[in-house]
């Protein structure tokens, strides 16, 4: 097969630069074709930014507005946001736990009266090819507080919304294949849909174990001569964003994503925002949203974080 070492004609003609053909995010969007938004930009000024920015991603000064999702609306300010990927949206908060929070977090796997692990994790995948071999533990919201508090400061959304923190380890050699994170109708009665994903890496990985996006590309090619995939490295800190639906509850099946076989261990923390309150099950034994809500509080308070709103299921 011939090496494309170019972007296809078509594409290529419909980049545009802005109307000063300064450099910016904006520069990288391919009209018509949403989620290319990090090709090879064919302007040299523009390859420059896209070469600093690649992996890193960009400063979210530099996200168009429209490309802005809106429960990050009025709240770009936050340290260590950056953008990955417009549109779809995949955004990055660099440490967004430190190191005792990730040690914390991560510590919870050796407590069962906090922690209850599941021997099959629930995935709702509409693709029965699905599968995660990593190990769950869904977490008690009170024993969440460091990823309750950074989650309702960074998304401005309460403690309620949330379904119930877990905990995933992935030894080496294991996965989770490509899956939506958007949940089944008959499940939509509990909080709606799921309208964000937010994992937390909770310990540096060298190589394998990325989050990887099968239909959006980053930018540039890979050995190949293909378009290189999405693929998010753990950082021991780092968050990732991304929305599995659209503010209104519509799966966006471009967020098909996958865990990819682990190489080490891989610790991550998960949560996922409802549109509307989300009531959880009784697991793990006396888990409560209510009494999750006060340590968040108290831990926002300590770290002087935006307080999360109030419960609306109170
Ligand atoms: O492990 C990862 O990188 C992705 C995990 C994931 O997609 C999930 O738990 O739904
Ligand atoms: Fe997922």
């Amino acid at each position: 097969t011939p090496r494309p070492t170019r972007w296809p004609r078509s594409a290529r003609g419909a980049i545009s630069m802005g109307s000063k053909g300064k450099s910016s995010f904006a520069a990288y969007t391919i009209s018509g074709k949403g989620s290319d938004i990090f090709p090879l930009p064919a302007h040299r000024a523009a390859i420059q930014v896209h070469k600093k920015h690649k992996g890193a991603g960009c400063p979210p000064s530099k996200a168009p507005a429209e490309h802005v999702p809106p429960l990050l609306r009025g709240r770009l300010d936050a340290r260590g946001l950056r953008v990955l990927h417009l549109d779809p949206p995949v955004w990055i908060v660099d440490g967004f736990f430190s190191a005792e929070e990730c040690e914390s977090y991560r510590a919870l796997a050796e407590d069962a009266q906090r922690a209850l692990r599941l021997e099959q994790s629930a995935t709702f995948s509409a693709s029965t090819a699905t599968a995660r071999t990593s190990a769950t533990w869904f977490i008690r919201y009170q024993d969440a507080p460091q990823l309750l508090a950074r989650a309702a400061a960074l998304l401005g959304r309460p403690v309620d919304h949330f379904e119930e923190p877990q905990l995933v380890r992935y030894e080496p050699g294991q996965r989770f294949t490509w899956h939506y994170d958007a949940i089944p109708p008959s499940m939509l009665a509990n909080g709606g849909q799921r309208i964000a994903t937010l994992l937390v890496y909770l310990n540096d990985v060298e190589t394998g174990g990325c989050t990887a996006f099968r239909d959006l590309r980053e930018g540039g090619t890979d050995g190949d001569g293909q378009p290189k995939r999405l693929a998010v490295q753990p950082k021991k800190g780092r968050a990732l964003l991304f929305f599995p639906s659209d503010a209104d509850g519509a799966p966006d099946e471009r967020t098909l994503h996958a865990g990819e076989p682990a190489k080490e261990d891989k610790w991550i923390a998960q949560l996922w925002l409802h549109e509307k309150p989300y009531t959880p099950a009784n697991l793990p034994m006396g888990t409560c949203q209510r009494e999750g809500d006060a340590a968040a509080r108290a831990f926002a308070k300590e770290w002087q974080l935006e307080p999360p709103p109030p419960l609306i299921s109170e």
